[in-house]
């Protein structure tokens, strides 16, 4: 009766045990819900308890026996923007302020002209005031450094953005670093993105489409802690933060890029695979684990003379393989385009809030 009574105790211990495993594993991969600067750190965070929200279940099927659930990016990021207009609002009304976003532009490619307009009319929408600096191609270096330190200068001015790829007799980071950091609300200053990879260290701010990318995971229920994430490429702009910030979010991550024997094997193990390589249709389905979730970053324009404009853009993924293979996937367009607007709307509220102790 002894030896059954105390085996029972510690089979419920045990039960108990990985009851909490759970919950805590939980609430630390949805910690970004709680957290206005949607970083989780790299340790417990002190006086830490589970909420109801932490304790959501995955929502995902991971089986892979069905047609992968597209996570709509578009839809998400609209959510994003209303909450962020809600609160621009009640800044406004409270203390006579609005949050001030300048972007820099320099040159004509197409498609930064187009984000730039996307990123005005985004500001526009909410009532964000931003204000817009052009610069011709051929401008000198200290033109820009010159614009950047003077709207570093304009307290009503709480972030500031450089379209990036810059012209190449540019030198970045020179640019980068003149920005006012409290400002930088792209996350490319050197200093955000040395303390994004330091444990104990936070960052004002995460870079955009990163930031999009892990806000689509958690707000689809997809668990990050524990799994193995496979980043492809290792741009500044979206390879290194995101898998700095997988880590922040306790998964295992590689990275694969151009010069890495067999991407395909090593992608194939992943839970969680971040294509950011900028390849039209790189990752095909033997490139891809059964349930696996899959976040497209790419956006690649190509020909196509049936559609309005003459092309259309195709990401980094061949959806139409992968969408039999995977759990869950983003569409391009409308998965990680408009999360990277969204969270460039999030970082500037966040940005004047900070400047004007609001909360
Ligand atoms: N200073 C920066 N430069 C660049 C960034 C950045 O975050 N900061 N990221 C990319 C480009 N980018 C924003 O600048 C960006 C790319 C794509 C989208 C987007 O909404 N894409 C839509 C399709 C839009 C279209 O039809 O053309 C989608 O995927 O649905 C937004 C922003 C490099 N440079
Ligand atoms: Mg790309």
């Amino acid at each position: 009766m002894r030896i059954i009574a105390i085996m029972k105790s510690i089979e419920q211990r045990m039960a108990a045990a990985w009851r909490n495993k759970y919950i805590i594993r939980r609430a630390l991969s949805t910690q970004i819900l709680m957290s206005p600067q949607s970083l989780v750190s790299l340790d417990f965070p002190e006086n830490w308890t589970p909420t109801p929200d932490s304790l959501r279940p995955p929502t995902l099927n991971c089986s892979g026996a069905q047609d992968a659930v597209t996570i709509d990016g578009k839809l998400i990021a609209e959510d994003i923007r209303s909450t962020v207009a809600t609160e621009v609002k009640r800044m406004k009304e409270a203390i006579g302020k609005v949050p001030g976003l300048a972007v820099i532009l320099v040159g004509q490619r197409r498609d930064s002209q187009t984000y730039v307009r996307n990123k005005i009319k985004a500001c526009e929408e909410v009532g964000i005031k931003s204000l817009f600096h052009e610069l011709p191609e051929d401008c000198p270096q200290d033109a820009v450094v010159s614009a950047v330190s003077s709207f570093s200068e304009d307290p009503s001015i709480h972030g500031i953005l450089v379209q990036l790829p810059l012209p190449q007799h540019l030198d970045e980071v020179k640019i980068l670093n003149a920005l006012r950091l409290e400002k930088d609300v792209d996350g490319f200053h050197p200093m955000n993105m040395g303390n994004l990879a330091m444990r104990g260290r936070e960052p004002l701010f995460i870079p955009c489409a990163p930031k999009g990318c892990i806000e689509l995971l958690i707000r689809s229920g997809v668990e990050i802690m524990g799994k193995n994430a496979v980043v492809i490429g290792r741009s500044n702009v979206v390879g290194l933060p995101i898998a700095l910030l997988l880590q922040r979010h306790h998964a295992t991550v590689s990275v694969v890029h151009v010069l890495t024997d067999n991407p395909e094997e090593i992608t194939s193990e992943a839970d969680i695979v971040v294509a950011a390589a900028g390849v039209p249709n790189l990752v095909r389905s033997n490139w891809l684990k059964p349930g696996a979730v899959v976040i497209d970053v790419g956006t690649c324009p190509v020909e196509d003379p049936s559609s309005e404009y003459g092309y259309r853009l195709v990401g980094d993924v061949c959806y139409e393989e992968a969408v039999k293979v995977a759990s869950a996937i983003t569409p391009v367009p409308g998965g990680v385009g408009p999360m990277t607007i969204a969270m460039l709307l999030t970082n500037t509220l966040d940005s004047a809030k900070r400047a004007y102790q609001f909360v």
